[in-house]
């Protein structure tokens, strides 16, 4: 991913996020992926008065792309207004691992212009994959 690349994903991400719907924690996020493609996919935290079922935005746009078919993503955005780079919860590591490759970047963004990137892999090591569900 260059630099222009990286801008716009964040810039989608920042655009996703004004969708988010936060009654309850009014922590507003937004996310976008880019597939192998070239084709952009966006998302927004969206919350429940069951809590527990509030859907994150990382999710949204990592569902939104798979679909819509897509089955391996290029690189991941996340925006949210955070002192650092927002961090991705457990869940949303665990996810990102089935449509990316350890070294599929991650941009962990805030409002005020950082851009931290990492990988899935470094966000989650010793991730469950389909390789731990083989036995003889
Ligand atoms: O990486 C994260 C972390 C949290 N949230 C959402 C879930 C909930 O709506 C709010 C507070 O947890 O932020 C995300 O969308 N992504
Ligand atoms: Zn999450």
């Amino acid at each position: 991913m260059n630099k222009t690349e990286i801008e716009r994903l964040v810039a989608e991400a920042k655009d996703a996020r004004i969708n988010a719907y936060t009654p309850y924690s009014h922590f507003n996020v937004g996310a976008a992926v880019v597939t192998d493609g070239g084709q952009h996919y966006t998302g927004a935290n969206i919350e429940n008065a069951s809590f527990g079922l509030t859907m994150c935005a990382e999710r949204n746009a990592i569902f939104a792309a798979a679909s819509a078919g897509v089955r391996h993503i290029r690189a991941i955005a996340v925006i949210a207004d955070t002192p650092n780079g927002v961090s991705p919860c457990g869940a949303c590591r665990q996810v990102m691992t089935e449509f990316a490759d350890a070294d599929t970047p991650v941009y962990l963004s805030n409002l005020h212009g950082e851009v931290d990137a990492t990988t899935v892999g470094e966000l989650l090591p010793g991730y469950f994959t389909k390789g731990d569900m083989d036995h003889d």
